[in-house]
């Protein structure tokens, strides 16, 4: 069956293929936004359910969701949320009141542009529409389709990435790059799926990334239900494990990634980067071209989150360290395009990432 007839059939069916991925974290089931809460994972698997555009910015922003391409996916149904209460409480004049329930969900988290890039597709479809006419269809309509096109490009960038990487070879990965952060399959996790399915991939080093420990709770998760070998190491003994010659690739995601190849990524990335080149090891980044922000020309322009001091201070929500301690948690840090080895997207893979390399994929995807 080609993409285009699949696709027709999941929008009729408002539905995203389940056989090509893994666990999906977002799910729209009955007119209603579902989502899985990570912050109750690995112990608890509880889904929240939401019918108001609000409500999801503040999912967004407590990172119920989280991961570049999941939260641009939850914003995308979320407008359709929006439009379905703007058109029951304004009719013809339904599209006043998308301005301020989109704002909200732009807001809910600053670094990762996929936000953006999600709403601002919705966006340019709800004005193109009549005013006279239900919103609602055509938006979910292209919000499937934003999700399914996600899982698509995470498989493809799956069988991209793993080529790169030797029979036998260990890795190691930060954070959670995967079905969690996605709309399902994973990209650094994508590509470490596919890597260990085709035999390449022996075992993965899961840094604990904390203070959110992504790395500990989602990612440990996430192969280990899948029976992908594995172990979990705090954050502090990435560099021993490097030093001892066993792992061949370090493999992330990203939230944004300016033009010239510069990548803002969770905390502690930057670290690992300079630790793999200087052990000489191979360093991937893996995100889809939603990820990439073609007008911001380096990664200083990418704006850092700052989340709250308690999430550094207390763990699993006790106090570990003196009260009226301070604590700075950015949640992002910037690692230069010179410390990245290969930028692995849906539409290729960028080699020693520069404003030259990356344009020759901007120019090849007519971006
Ligand atoms: C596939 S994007 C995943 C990306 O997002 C994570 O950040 P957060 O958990 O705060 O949303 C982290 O930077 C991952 O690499």
């Amino acid at each position: 069956m080609d993409a285009v007839k699949q696709s027709l059939l999941f929008v009729i069916g408002v539905s995203v293929d389940k056989t090509k991925t893994s666990i999906q974290p977002v799910e729209w089931r009955d007119g209603r936004l579902c989502l899985l809460d990570q912050r109750r994972l690995p112990a608890e698997t509880v889904w929240l359910t939401f019918d108001d555009a609000n409500t999801v910015a503040h999912a967004i922003h407590d990172m119920v969701v989280r991961g570049a391409p999941a939260i641009g996916i939850t914003a995308a149904y979320a407008v359709v949320l929006a439009a379905r209460h703007a058109w029951n409480i304004a009719g013809v004049n339904w599209k006043q009141a998308m301005t301020a329930p989109i704002a909200r969900l732009e807001a809910s988290r600053p670094t990762a542009v996929n936000l953006k890039w999600a709403l601002d597709k919705m966006s340019d479809l709800y004005l193109a529409l009549p005013d006279e006419q239900a919103p609602e269809q055509q938006l979910l309509e292209l919000a499937v389709q934003i999700h399914q096109s996600d899982i698509e490009a995470n498989h493809q960038m799956g069988r991209l990435g793993a080529e790169l990487i030797e029979t036998g070879s260990q890795v190691m990965t930060h954070c959670n790059a995967g079905a969690l952060a996605t709309g399902g399959f994973g990209t650094a996790l994508g590509v470490i799926r596919q890597g260990v399915a085709e035999g390449r991939i022996e075992h993965v080093h899961v840094n604990e990334t904390r203070p959110w420990l992504q790395g500990a709770r989602l990612t440990a998760w996430e192969l280990l239900n899948e029976n992908i070998a594995c172990s979990l190491n705090a954050d502090v003994a990435a560099a021993s494990l490097m030093a001892s010659g066993r792992i061949s690739w370090i493999i992330v995601g990203a939230d944004r990634i300016a033009a010239n190849g510069d990548v803002a990524n969770k905390i502690g990335t930057y670290g690992l980067a300079i630790l793999a080149k200087y052990h000489r090891i191979g360093f991937m980044v893996v995100a889809p071209t939603s990820t990439i922000d073609w007008q911001l020309s380096d990664g200083d322009l990418i704006p850092i989150e700052q989340r709250s001091p308690a999430e550094v201070t207390q763990l699993a929500e006790k106090q570990i360290a003196p009260e009226g301690i301070d604590a700075v948690n950015p949640a992002f840090d910037i690692t230069p395009a010179s410390l990245i080895d290969v930028i692995v997207t849906e539409a290729g893979v960028v080699r020693q990432p520069t404003v030259e390399t990356m344009k020759a994929l901007q120019n090849g995807r007519n971006m």
